[in-house]
C-alpha cells in the first residue's frame, strides 16, 4: 500500500516529483501548456474585456474603479475574471492534458472544476495595493474532503518579483490547519483579499516561471503574490479541481470576521 498522503498515482508524475509534492505542498512542472493555448485564452480574455464575446452562462468580470479613475479603459481596467467554465475557449485550459494529467495524479480520476480565474494583475498604483496577502484557498471553499482539491496556476507570460509572482511557505499544508483569515490590521489597501497574520518570519519561497509553466498546489499551502512593479498588467490562468465525489460542509460561524462592503470594485455580470 503506498505511504502517499497527498498524491495519488503515477500518471503524470515520477516518484520523485511526487515526493517533493507531499513534502511542500506544490509542484511546478516547466512548459506544460503551449505559448500557442496561451495566446489563445490572452485574445478570449481581452475579447470578454471589451465585451465581444456573448454569454449564454455567467461569467464574472471584475473591474477596478480606481483603475478607470486613472484613465485605464478596456482590458486595463479588469482585475480578473472569475467561473470561466462555461467559456469554450478558457474551458480548453481546463481540459488541457497537460494540466489534468497532474490532477489526476494529485487527486485521482474523478476531477470536477470547481473554481477558475483569470487574474489580471494590475501594475501598482499605490504601495501595496497589488499584493495579495498570505492565505489559504481552503478558505474559500466549502467542500471537503482537503487531500481530494487541487490548484493549478498557469504563468501567461514571465512571472518574476518585479510583476508580483505566487511565493509560497513549502511544507505549511503538513500543519492541517485552516488559519483565520481577516483583513491586515494596518494598511488595509485591497479589500478583495483577506489574509493570514503571524507568518513574517517564515521562509518563503519565489514562484518564478516562464510562459506556460504550471504550478500545482495543496488547498492548504499558505502563499500570496507581491507588489507588480512591472508597467504591465500581470497574467496568470487558474482552476481549483477537486474530487467529484466530494461532499459540501457548513460554514456558517466557521470565520471571524466579515467582508468590507465599502469596495472601489465593481462586479460586472456578463450574461
Ligand atoms: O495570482 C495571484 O496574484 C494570486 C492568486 C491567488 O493566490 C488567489 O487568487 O487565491
Ligand atoms: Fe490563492
Amino acid at each position: 500500500m503506498s505511504s502517499k498522503r497527498y498524491t495519488k498515482n503515477n500518471k503524470a508524475l515520477t516518484d520523485q516529483q511526487r515526493e517533493f509534492y507531499e513534502e511542500n505542498g506544490y509542484i511546478i512542472i516547466k512548459n506544460n501548456v503551449p505559448h500557442a493555448l496561451i495566446d489563445e485564452l490572452c485574445k478570449q480574455f481581452i475579447d470578454i474585456c471589451e465585451n465581444r464575446v456573448h454569454h449564454e452562462s455567467p461569467l464574472l468580470v471584475i473591474q477596478d474603479k480606481s483603475l478607470r479613475k486613472r484613465g485605464y479603459t478596456g482590458q486595463h481596467a479588469v482585475n480578473k475574471i472569475q467561473d470561466f467554465l462555461y467559456d469554450d475557449v478558457l474551458f480548453k485550459y481546463a481540459c488541457y492534458p497537460g494540466v489534468v494529467d497532474v490532477v489526476e495524479s494529485i487527486i485521482g480520476p474523478n476531477i470536477i472544476g470547481t473554481h477558475s480565474m483569470l487574474i489580471n494583475k494590475p501594475p501598482d498604483a499605490h504601495p501595496e495595493l497589488s499584493v495579495h496577502p498570505l492565505h489559504q484557498d481552503l478558505y474559500y471553499f466549502p467542500f471537503r474532503p482537503i487531500n481530494t482539491i487541487v490548484g493549478t496556476w498557469t504563468a501567461m507570460e514571465a512571472v518574476n518579483e518585479k510583476n508580483g509572482c505566487l511565493f509560497g511557505i513549502p511544507g505549511s499544508h503538513r500543519r492541517e490547519e485552516l488559519y483565520n483569515h481577516e483583513y491586515p490590521k494596518q494598511n488595509l489597501k485591497n479589500v478583495l483579499y483577506h489574509g493570514v497574520q503571524g507568518f513574517e518570519n517564515e521562509e518563503r519561497v519565489n514562484f518564478i516561471m516562464d510562459k506556460g509553466d504550471t504550478v500545482f498546489f495543496h488547498p492548504l499551502l499558505l502563499h500570496g503574490s507581491g507588489v507588480n512593479i512591472s508597467k504591465g498588467s500581470r497574467k496568470a490562468i487558474s482552476v481549483h479541481f477537486a474530487d467529484s465525489n466530494s461532499h459540501f460542509i457548513d460554514v456558517r460561524g466557521l470565520f471571524k470576521k466579515k467582508w468590507s462592503r465599502s469596495s472601489s470594485l465593481c462586479i460586472k455580470l456578463i450574461i
